[in-house]
């Protein structure tokens, strides 16, 4: 698309005040779009933004950002890592009806979803996974559970005057990341990242935020009548599947910890995990506590999980703008506050 087809054009951002929300935005203004954001909260301030306050859930409190709208990126979200499965069933689920509901009462023709590669991740091995994969007929939280029902519905409401696409990344990490690399940076100083979960050689795709961001813009810039791109998923990775525990021990020696060296059996990891999730459950109704090690992230740290993004490339022509090492040096660079000051 032009730049000066662009101008003009009213992009809406749900979720635009988070993590992946926010790069969208960015990219979106340097590209010269008009942007609206919507989130429950204002998170930054930005001149060029017109920040809509409210609920997702509630269509009245998404109609006023509808307006004029030329695309809906829905990149909202509860923290993937939280547990709360009605919260999960009521934004993920709920939500996103909603947001439909709402494009089509403001006239709005197009929907970009930021899905999840996960939602064909079921604690196996998926190695060079296509989006031809079935979904996961047993997801291993409510988070994925839910994103496999947000993108049924998306991909669903797709028609010959409403177009909608779906984007899966996986393991999305930058500047800003709130989980990825301040989770693994707690984990390391609470002294819990002395050893890795498996054998190590684990095959796994990170995605640097600016890629994931170029897919969801050129996802939009193809959603025409006609094309081809229209009601489908696509994965947006990095193309460069890496040991996972080569990169969490290139974002840790970056960040001036120590890299775990010995290895921990995979198995005896997941049980311990198991056991954790039946306590918290145990728990629950006196203390909500959310382990890190749960039978997920233990999966996720302990299984390959990569994906094929040629879909992407054939059809939009998507192809990462960053490589992963400059990825890894830019997210480093850009969390001085974690850095390890004890050495
Ligand atoms: N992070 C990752 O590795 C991956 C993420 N994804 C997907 O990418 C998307 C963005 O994830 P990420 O940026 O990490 O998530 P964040 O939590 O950083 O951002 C989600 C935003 O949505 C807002 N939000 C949540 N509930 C509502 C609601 N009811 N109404 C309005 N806004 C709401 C959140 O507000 P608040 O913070 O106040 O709750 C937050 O600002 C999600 O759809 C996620 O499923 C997919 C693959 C990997
Ligand atoms: C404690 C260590 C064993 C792991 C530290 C890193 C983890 C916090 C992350 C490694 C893989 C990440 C991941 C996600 C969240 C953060 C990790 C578990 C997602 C679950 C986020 C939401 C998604 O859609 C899928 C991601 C898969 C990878």
């Amino acid at each position: 698309m032009e730049a000066t087809d662009r101008q003009g054009k009213i992009c809406l951002v749900v979720g635009g005040g988070g993590f992946l929300g926010r790069h969208i935005v960015e990219k979106l203004l340097d590209r010269g779009y008009e942007v609206h954001v919507f989130d429950l909260r204002e998170t930054f301030k930005d001149d060029r933004v017109t920040y809509f306050l409210g609920d997702l859930c509630k269509k009245e409190d998404l109609l006023p950002a509808m307006k004029d709208v030329f695309v809906v990126f829905h990149c909202a979200t509860p923290s993937p890592l939280s547990n709360n499965k009605e919260l999960f069933h009521k934004v993920n689920c709920h939500g996103t009806k909603t947001i439909i509901e709402a494009c089509k009462e403001a006239g709005v023709k197009r929907l970009v979803l930021t899905s999840s590669a996960s939602v064909v991740y079921e604690g196996k091995d998926v190695e060079n996974g296509t989006e031809d994969l079935p979904y996961a007929c047993k997801p291993m939280d409510y988070y994925t559970e839910t994103k496999i029902l947000q993108e049924k519905i998306v991909l669903e409401a797709n028609s010959d005057d409403f177009f909608t696409v779906a984007i899966r990344p996986h393991g999305i990490f930058g500047p800003r990341d709130p989980h990825m690399v301040p989770t693994t940076v707690r984990t390391a100083k609470a002294g819990k990242m002395k050893f890795k979960i498996g054998d190590g050689k684990n095959i796994v795709d990170f995605t640097f935020v600016e890629n994931v961001v170029h897919g969801h813009i050129l996802a939009a810039e193809h959603l025409e009548p006609g094309s081809k791109i229209c009601g489908k998923a696509y994965h947006i990775t990095n193309d460069e599947p890496i040991f996972f525990w080569d990169f969490l021990s290139k974002i840790l020696t970056g960040l001036g910890y120590n890299a775990p060296k010995k290895n921990l059996p995979f198995w005896l990891v997941y049980i311990i995990a198991v056991i954790l999730q039946v306590i918290c459950f145990l728990l629950k109704p006196i203390k909500q506590i959310h382990p890190t090690f749960t039978p997920m992230t233990v999966s996720l740290a302990g299984t390959h999980h990569y994906y094929s993004c040629q879909r992407a490339i054939a059809d939009m022509g998507y192809k990462p703008l960053v490589n992963l090492d400059d990825a890894i040096q830019k997210t480093v660079d850009s969390f001085p506050e974690l850095r390890n000051t004890s050495k």
